[in-house]
């Protein structure tokens, strides 16, 4: 665990595994924080530099006053980069993570290896579902609308069959500062990075969850179409968030396609 100022806000970040080998950077989703993907990493940390981090307004970094933009988030990663001398890295990015991804590999395509887009896309939602949705934590707080927002999360396999799971995750998400997590939302709202997905250059495997009521499948796929050469899988019984409901299916993936991307 540790901490860094970029661009003037305190940024939590961790580094973990081989410190001789290429950096693998793994970006959270709306609402979450590195701690989702801890089923994840420990199957790369035998080959690759791990650096995992907490977006802006989420888990132990600052939460600045709201709206952020996707090149806020983008300018943060950046910063920790250079912070910790990495010249370059391959990025799994989990929807809004995956947003960042993407802007990252078209801002400094020199930096990005290979992407890993994971429920996510070039465009999520309109402005006016996002705007309803800042209002509504504004008014109420997450809690208000934590339960729509979990039903997209997570399978109801999941939710049945893995309470205290359920119960945990649903702890990260209500405890997310709120103006942290509004002030991400209107960072996806005002994202239309469609313009953006013919211009990346690094290889990229676009993967979702069968059940993603977040960022379904046609979605994704859709994505996947605009950049070129982008690999296109679903991954069976999970929802929006795969590295916690399916992780080893999405470790051979990942696995995959960093190999054949010379990364791995
Ligand atoms: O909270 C949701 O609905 C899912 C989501 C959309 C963008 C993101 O990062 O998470």
């Amino acid at each position: 665990m540790a901490f860094t100022r970029a661009n003037g806000i305190v940024l939590h970040y961790q580094v973990q595994g081989r410190a001789d080998g290429p950096t693998l950077v793994f970006l959270n989703s709306l609402g979450s924080d590195m701690r989702i993907w801890q089923e994840v990493v420990p199957a790369f940390a035998d080959r690759f530099r791990i650096v995992l981090y907490d977006k802006r307004g989420h888990g132990l970094s600052d939460a600045p006053p709201a709206p952020y933009t996707i090149d806020d988030h983008a300018d943060d990663l950046l910063a920790l980069l250079d912070h910790l001398g990495v010249r370059s890295a391959s990025l799994i990015g989990l929807s809004v993570g995956g947003m960042i991804a993407q802007r990252l590999a078209v801002r400094t395509p020199e930096r990005v290896e290979a992407l890993v887009l994971c429920d996510t896309a070039a465009k999520i939602g309109t402005p006016e579902m996002w705007s309803e949705r800042i209002g509504a934590v504004e008014r109420a707080g997450i809690g208000s609308i934590a339960d729509r927002i979990l039903d997209r999360w997570f399978t109801p396999a999941f939710r049945e069959t893995r309470d205290e799971d359920f119960t945990g995750w649903k702890n990260m998400l209500v405890r997310t500062p709120a103006h942290g997590y509004a002030g991400t939302c209107a960072s996806i709202r005002d994202a239309d990075l469609t313009a953006d997905a013919g211009r990346i250059t690094a290889p990229t495997l676009c993967v979702v969850g069968d059940q993603d009521g977040s960022t379904p499948p046609d979605l994704v796929r859709t994505t996947a179409d605009l950049i070129p050469g982008a690999r296109f899988e679903i991954i069976r019984d999970a929802g929006h968030i795969p590295c916690i409901e399916q992780p080893a299916a999405l470790i051979d993936l990942v696995e995959r396609h960093l190999r054949e991307a010379g990364r791995g």
